[in-house]
């Protein structure tokens, strides 16, 4: 049985810091890979939830002689998901196991593509992040829930290496999991919650409180998310009321002055991940005929109003 010790991840934000912390705090072998400018200044260190994480870090214009990661943790923006995959290259072994925490529907199949030359299949798992509201601002990194990883292969039927060796290393880091039989359904669940929620949350500025009670800002969350319902069964994969309920019972128990991560972009003034929610989902609308008004109009005022 493999068991994981040294974990590598690249994009060392809200996310990534926070599980690097967990890691870390565990005793597993923590390392960060970026390159030039952003490596130097990730040596200069970051802090979680006030204490400061000390990781090595991998400039992967000069990895030196890196030896490679058990676990290589995917956790920059979808905008960003080409270059990490170049500076993962220096890290990653023909037994490295991956997990991407990042949102969209892809990132997996990208990073499985990219990453093929030293890497079977197999070895890139599928994920989700739920139920987290990591954030951060400059260096501090802040949680105030760490969620849950829902994770393993498109069908986990069976029992399996590969997972198993992860679910280990998890529970040693006290990071909650999951794998469920159906992970394609469980991609397009959060694919939902976060064109759903995630965009109302950037267009409105709002923190989750805003969406909890009855009012506007849910409607227009739960209009998005109606129109991922359609998608979804034209795409083969049906979202039931109990899928919806699903996230409402998870949206009532986020903590109400916490941020979405794309509200956070909007609010420091970055990038957001709207191509990946809206600009995916009017894709998806042209290619089955099926009119996406709320999420063109996502594409458009996102678009219009952040920098990309
Ligand atoms: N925050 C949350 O609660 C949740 C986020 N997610 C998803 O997780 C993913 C990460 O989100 P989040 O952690 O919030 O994002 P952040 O913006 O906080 O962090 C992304 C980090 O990636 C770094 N980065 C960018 N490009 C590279 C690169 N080429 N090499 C190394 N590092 C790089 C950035 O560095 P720099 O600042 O220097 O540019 C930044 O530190 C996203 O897909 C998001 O949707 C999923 C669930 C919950
Ligand atoms: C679901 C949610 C809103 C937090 O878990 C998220 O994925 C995000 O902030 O990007």
């Amino acid at each position: 049985m493999q068991e994981i010790q040294r974990v590598a991840i690249v994009g060392a934000g809200a996310m990534g810091g926070m599980y690097a912390a967990h890691f870390a705090e565990a005793g597993f072998e923590v390392v960060f890979v970026a390159s030039g400018e952003r490596a130097a200044r990730l040596r200069d260190g970051l802090t979680v939830n006030g204490t400061p994480l000390l990781a090595d870090v991998v400039d992967a214009e000069s990895p030196g002689d890196a030896t490679a990661a058990d676990l290589m943790i995917f956790a920059v923006k979808d905008q960003h998901l080409n270059e990490a995959i170049r500076e993962a290259e220096v890290i990653v072994g023909s037994q490295t196991i991956v997990l991407s925490v990042m949102n969209g529907l892809d990132s997996e199949e990208r990073i499985a593509h990219g990453l093929a030359c030293t890497l079977d299949r197999r070895r890139v798992l599928l994920c989700i992040a739920l139920a987290m509201d990591a954030e951060r601002e400059g260096r501090d990194i802040r949680f105030r829930q760490a969620g849950k990883l829902v994770f393993g292969h498109p069908r986990n039927d069976e029992p399996d290496e590969v997972v198993t060796a992860v679910q280990r290393a998890l529970t040693r880091a006290q990071l909650a999991w999951e794998t469920p039989a159906d992970m394609r359904h469980e991609l397009w669940w959060k694919f939902m919650v976060n064109v759903g929620m995630n965009q109302t949350s950037a267009v409105l500025r709002a923190p989750y409180g805003a969406l909890q009670p009855d009012g506007d800002p849910r409607s227009l969350m739960s209009a998005l998310i109606d129109e991922v319902v359609l998608v979804a069964a034209a795409e083969g994969v049906p979202m039931t009321e109990a899928d919806v309920e699903r996230w409402h019972r998870v949206l009532a128990n986020q903590p109400a002055e916490g941020w979405t991560s794309m509200a956070q972009d909007v609010l420091a003034g970055r990038p957001t991940e709207v191509e990946t929610f809206a600009g995916r989902m009017v894709a998806l609308g042209e290619k089955h005929g099926i009119p996406v008004p709320y999420n063109q109009a996502m594409l458009w005022i996102l678009r219009s109003t952040t920098p990309h």
